[in-house]
């Protein structure tokens, strides 16, 4: 399922999705309603509510040991999202010192299902509202099916306040509430909403079972919100941790406002994923100390880009003899003039080499800005009648900039020049330093002076026609600039079919800098 993988860890649905078969065996009213394909695999009819209803009512009783009844026509709870939210407030109650263990159910349902999960799981004391005599009556029957009636208590309540009647009477502190709150503002709304579908947001895989007074509310969800809001400013001294559910996204702007114009201003929303399904939880409290959890589904989203491998087919032409040796021998040299460390091991069965990356300091990138520094420092010292070979540089780096420039325009990633990206495209050898001029003459006397190791490696980063362009070898960077990396990631040498393929895992540090060290070997490999 598309979004299982953002699932709250500890959602025991994350990786183990419900065997119907195994269902089917323990709970016969379940088993009437799973039917088998020609392979004999077990299927369930999501549209249909008797089939729904044994579900959740299956489930409720093989992973949380709980009884219930539901009736069919009134809201069916789905157990991997109801167990989602509890999670979220068990990781918030992790954050607050002397926590009590009570909260408060606005609109329990028939099934009372966040209460009976709350008490299993946590042993969590509530105190629960509803404004229907259905639900008002099953939901009592129950807490009494699961002998939890000195745990829970449900009060009939009329509908006119979110939260003030339920605590009319009552003295108790409350470590937090919840509610899922009605979803529609009208007959308009829900019709609206269910038929504005598109491909990208295909039918709901499953029927709403929901009456209109549970999905149904003036105003629909935001106001409902609202509503907690503004009473939760008079509350504030009894209830720590105020949430509620979101089922529309575009209502989270406006729930943030409302909470923005009551000054409240630590507040935290969350994603529910669950199988096609998202839902949103916002949670606000007026104790400053308090620190939310941070969006798993953020957190999880951007760790799973991250750990992405960018990949590069490596072109014929970059060497003599077309083999993994040769190319990672033609990279190491690269990545030695952009004094990048590398340890290197090789996995003989898959000829795969591994490289392991360190870059302390941006060799890589603002090349032609250099340059054009080196060229103007380059003119004063010759108009001072110095280094007459320096006017050589001058000419050769016009050449390349223009050179640079193409390479500019060729930016995979974004496609435009200048690239927008933030991973400006690379072009050149390295980071001079402040002093370029001193290091140009340095290395010109390493160019003078130097064996073929250092041609070779010259050769791995700069023009061949070009070899008064200056390269800086590996071994130059301080203790200093070794103390703080710029990033860390892996580099894998391999045989794709029949190309040799380059390929970086990120590890830690700035992933911008993978992007241009890369974008560095695919603009030089070939030269
Ligand atoms: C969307 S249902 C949620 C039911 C259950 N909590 C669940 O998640 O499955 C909303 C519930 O709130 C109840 N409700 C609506 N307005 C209410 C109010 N002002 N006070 C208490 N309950 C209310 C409805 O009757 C309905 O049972």
């Amino acid at each position: 399922m598309a979004l299982n993988k953002y699932m709250h860890p500890r959602n025991l649905y994350k990786d183990k999705a419900p065997n119907f078969k195994t269902l089917a065996e323990k709970y016969p009213d379940f088993a009437k309603c799973v039917f088998k394909d020609l392979k004999g695999k077990c299927h369930l009819d999501y549209k249909s509510p008797t089939s729904l209803r044994q579900l959740a009512i299956a489930l409720l009783k093989e992973d949380f040991d709980l009884e219930v009844e539901m009736p069919l026509n009134r809201l069916i709870p789905t157990i991997p999202l109801r167990l989602n939210y509890i999670l979220w407030i068990e990781d918030i109650l992790k954050e607050l010192t002397d926590v009590k263990g009570k909260g408060i159910d606005i609109g329990t349902g028939a099934t009372c299902v966040y209460p009976l999960l709350g008490c299993k799981k946590n042993n969590w004391e509530f105190l629960a509202s509803e404004v229907d005599e259905t639900n008002f009556t099953i939901a009592e029957k129950n807490i009494h099916k699961n002998n939890m009636q000195e745990k829970i208590k449900v009060k009939k309540v009329s509908g006119k306040t979110a939260l003030l009647e339920l605590l009319e009477g009552n003295s108790d502190q409350f470590d937090f509430c919840m509610c899922n709150p009605p979803f529609f503002a009208d007959h308009m709304d829900a019709q609206a909403i269910m038929s504005s579908r598109t491909d990208d947001r295909p039918e709901p895989s499953s029927i709403n079972t929901a009456s209109v007074g549970e999905s149904i509310t003036e105003g629909g969800e935001a106001e409902f919100i609202k509503k907690i809001i503004v009473e939760s400013v008079d509350l504030q001294g009894r209830i720590k941790i105020f949430t509620s559910m979101i089922g529309k996204k575009t209502n989270i702007p406006l729930v943030k406002k409302e909470l923005r114009d009551h000054k409240i201003p630590n507040y935290q929303t969350t994603e529910f994923c669950q199988g096609k399904t998202m839902r949103w939880g916002i949670a606000w409290t007026f104790d400053t100390s308090v620190i939310f959890p941070r969006s798993l589904f953020q957190e999880t989203k951007k760790s799973r880009k991250l750990s992405l491998p960018l990949t590069f087919e490596v072109p014929q032409s970059a060497v003599s003899v077309y083999d993994v040796d040769h190319v990672a021998n033609k990279v190491m040299k690269m990545l030695k003039v952009l004094q990048i460390e590398n340890f290197k091991s090789v996995d003989s069965k898959t000829k795969t080499v591994h490289l392991k990356l360190t870059a302390f300091k941006n060799t890589w990138s603002h090349q032609r800005r250099k340059r054009r520094e080196m060229k103007r420092r380059g003119e004063e010292q010759t108009s001072e009648g110095t280094e007459v070979k320096k006017l050589k540089v001058t000419e050769n780096f016009t050449e390349r900039e223009k050179s640079d420039k193409q390479l500019e325009n060729s930016c995979e990633k974004c496609q435009e020049s200048p690239c927008n990206q933030g991973e400006r495209e690379v072009t050149s050898v390295s980071d001079f330093n402040d002093d370029q001029t001193f290091k140009g003459k340095k290395i010109e006397e390493k160019v003078n002076k130097s064996g073929d190791g250092e041609k070779a490696a010259n050769q791995g980063a700069s023009s061949s026609k070009d070899n008064v362009v200056p390269y800086v070898t590996g071994d130059s960077l301080s203790e200093e600039d070794k103390d703080q990396f710029l990033v860390k990631c892996d580099m894998f040498i391999k045989i794709a079919s029949d190309s040799i393929s380059l390929e970086m895992v990120y590890r830690e540090g700035q992933k911008d800098q993978m992007h241009q060290i890369l974008q560095y070997l695919k603009n030089h490999i070939t030269d």
